[in-house]
Order: structure tokens, then sequence, then C-alpha cells
């Protein structure tokens, strides 16, 4: 029997470029942080696929059929869709991917354990990136097919995209990679319709437009602290409602893109500086876009808790914003690293915010380690240690 093979991937953060990712080839800087979601690939029992999450009560069997998987039991089919469509997508492309190169399936089970969640509500760290990282990675380590980074993110981002190709992919850089990066979103409703034409092992080697990753050097001088609201928010119906509006279709809407782009730039030039107080400004100045936009927009993006949360950094001599799509979920402050930052956790505790204890995870060991741009050249890695 394959021994079973554990990965566990980190949640995210976005530090800076949150909407703007959205738009292929816009930066943004996210990082990593030491919360995780674990998944174990190992042998199922009687069933060709078995999925058992922390977030149901019992795992669901499947077959695989001609189209993708399905359940065996069809009370499940609900599932499928919902809780269970991230390591839906994710089996099937490498089940596809392992077809095209002309490898039979293997039977699978996978176990997952989150500790991005409060019992049971998500926090706001980027789940659904992780637990498709940490899927695709143990799968294709199970498989004997081991990849380097950039092509692990490539058949996430293939497993994401499958279930909506909204989300700009920040969160599975992040969770790939580690540490603070620089991340830049390929057009992924134009990938998905090549990966419909041409099927997961093509697309997967194609060069992919728009997408970077890049690492960036941590602070030195500031801390990061990270407050959560309490309330958990949907970030697809606030993207969705985004996409809808006039404002989308407005001139309002390149001028913003060329704001967060300034903010981003100025941003990353402090850090590659380790420049706290030009790193604060660009923080401080992400705020102040963000709620341009929330009041061009209506997006609803500052609740209470999170303006607090961002009075309270700047109270305290630092910076701080929403992180993602606001409406609840986290938010980040940054603090130069002389401050005492129990003043800002009894602010934000008098205002209903819980002071998270997040690390940010170890980042790569140079930024030469950190490369998007694997093409054909990568063609030799895909062909599995069993073949
Ligand atoms: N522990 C988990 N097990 C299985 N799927 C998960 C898990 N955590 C998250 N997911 C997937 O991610 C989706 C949640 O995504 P989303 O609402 O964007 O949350 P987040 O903001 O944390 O990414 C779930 O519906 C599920 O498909
Ligand atoms: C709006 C965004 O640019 C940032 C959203 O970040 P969130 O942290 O809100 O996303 P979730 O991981 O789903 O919680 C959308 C995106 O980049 O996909």
């Amino acid at each position: 029997m394959t021994p079973a093979v554990t990965h566990r991937a980190p949640g995210k953060l976005l530090v800076a470029g949150e909407y703007a990712v959205l738009e292929p080839g816009q930066p943004s800087i996210v990082l990593a942080v030491d919360r995780f979601i674990t998944v174990e690939a190992s042998t199922p029992g009687d069933a060709q696929v078995v999925l058992a999450t922390d977030l149901l009560p019992h795992e669901v069997r499947m077959f695989r059929g001609r189209t993708g998987l399905g359940p065996l039991d069809r009370k499940d089919t609900r599932h499928l869709r919902g809780t269970l469509a991230h390591l839906v997508s994710a089996v099937e492309v490498v089940d596809q991917l392992r077809s095209q190169l002309g490898l039979a399936p293997v039977p699978l089970r996978l176990t997952v354990r989150s500790d991005l969640h409060e019992q049971g509500t998500k926090i706001g760290l980027g789940s659904s990136g992780a637990v498709t990282v940490a899927a695709v990675t143990a799968m294709t380590d199970f498989c004997g097919m081991p990849m380097p980074p950039e092509l692990r993110l490539r058949l996430a981002l293939l497993a994401s995209i499958r279930v909506d190709t909204g989300p700009s992919g920040a969160d599975l850089a992040a969770s790939t990679w580690g540490g603070w990066i620089l991340y830049r979103a390929p057009d992924r409703a134009r990938l998905l319709r090549r990966l419909r034409r041409d099927g997961v092992a093509e697309t997967l080697l194609a060069t992919w437009p728009g997408l970077t990753v890049r690492a960036l050097p941590p602070p030195n001088a500031l801390s990061l602290h990270t407050g959560w609201s309490g309330s958990p928010a949907s970030t697809s119906t606030r993207v969705g409602h985004l996409s809808r509006t006039t404002w989308w279709h407005s001139a309002a809407r390149s001028r913003f893109l060329t704001r967060s782009t300034n903010c981003v730039s100025t941003a990353v030039h402090a850090l590659e500086r380790d420049d706290p107080q030009a790193l604060l400004a660009a923080v401080r100045g992400c705020r102040r876009l963000l709620s341009d936009l929330d009041h061009e927009a209506e997006l609803g993006i500052f609740t209470a808790a999170l303006t607090d949360l961002c009075t309270a950094a700047e109270a305290c001599g630092g910076a701080g914003k929403p992180s993602g799509a606001g409406g609840g979920d986290c938010g980040i402050a940054l603090l130069p690293s002389n401050t005492d930052p129990r003043t800002l956790h009894r602010r934000w505790a008098a205002a209903g915010i819980t002071a998270l204890s997040l690390r940010v995870t170890e980042a790569p060991r140079s930024p030469d380690d950190v490369s998007a741009a694997a093409g054909p050249t990568a063609a030799h890695r895909l062909i599995p240690r069993t073949a």
C-alpha cells in the first residue's frame, strides 16, 4: 500500500491591492500566516475516492464517472457543489492530468483538518485557497508525481477557476510559497476556456499572461497584528456585486486601478528599502483607497468593527486596513516594533475585535525560489517518478 502523505498549507492576509488584483496583471501584496489547512492523502477503503473534512459530520464516498466524481450516496450530491467543491475540483484536475499523461487514476482518500475556522466559522484567512493548495500538493506527492511550486500553483489555479473564475488566486500564491509575496493574476476566464479546449496538461505548460509571483523581504522594524471582526463575510457576494455596478464600467474604475498600482509600488519599494515609515504611509494609502471604493461602489467593505480596527492602529502610531474584501472577516495593523502592542489590543477588545496570534510563515529561501514563469521548460518535471 502506498504510504500516506500529509501536506499543510498556510492561510493568508492581504496587505495591498485587493479588488484591483481581480484585474489580470494588477499587483497585490499578500502574506502567509501560521494557521494551516492540513490534508492527508491515503489509500481509501472500498470506494474509489473518499473525502473527509472537519466541515462535514461524515465522510463522502465517491465514484469516478466519465465527467468527473459522483457521490455513491445521492444524499451527498449537494456537498459536491458546496463544501466539497474545491476538493472535488482538485481531485478532478489531477485525475485529468494523469489521464492525459496515460496514467491510471489512483484510489484516494483525502482527510482535511482546518485551523482557518473558529467553531466551523471561517475567519477570512483564505480557507478555499489553502485547502486547494494542500490537496493538490498532498495528492501529487501521493501519486508519485511531486511538482515544483510553480506547477502546484498552476494546478491549484486550474482547480480554483473550475469552481469560480472570480477569485484572483492571491491566496493560492501565499499558500504555495509562504512569506511576503507580490502577486499578479492571470486572466482566469481565458484560462478556463483554454482548459476546456486543450485539457489540463497543455494548459498547465502554456504561458499565462499576467501571472507574476515574486518573494518580498519582510519589514524588520514593524510588527504585524491581525484583528478578527467576529463576523464572517462573503467575498464572492461583494466581488459579484462590484462587477454589476455602474462603477465597474466607469472611468472611476481605471482611476482606482492606477491608484492601487501606485499604493502597491510604494509598499514594494518600502519593503525593498526596509523603510518602515514609507510602508506605514503606503498601508494608510491602501485604507483610504478602499474607503473611497466603498463610498463610490457601496460595497459595505468598512463595517463598524473594521473602521475601529483601522482607527485604533493609526492612533497607536501605526497603520491598519481590512484584509481582503471586507464586510467582516479580518483586518491587519502594522506598528513600529518599539511600540507596545497591548494598547492596540486593548482598543480592539473594547471595539469587540479579537487579536489573533499569528506570525508570518517562513519565506522562500531566496527570491529566485519563487517564479511563476514556468512554461514548457517545466514539462519534464511532469513525468511521474513511478511512470
Ligand atoms: N476545511 C475545509 N475542507 C474542505 N473544503 C474547504 C475547507 N475550508 C474551505 N473549504 C472550501 O472553501 C470554501 C470557502 O471559501 P470562502 O468562502 O472563499 O472562504 P475563505 O474566505 O476562507 O477562502 C468552502 O465552501 C469549501 O469549498
Ligand atoms: C477582493 C479580493 O481581491 C480579495 C479577497 O480577499 P479575501 O481575503 O476577502 O478572500 P477570501 O479568501 O475568499 O476570504 C478578491 C480576490 O483577490 O480574489
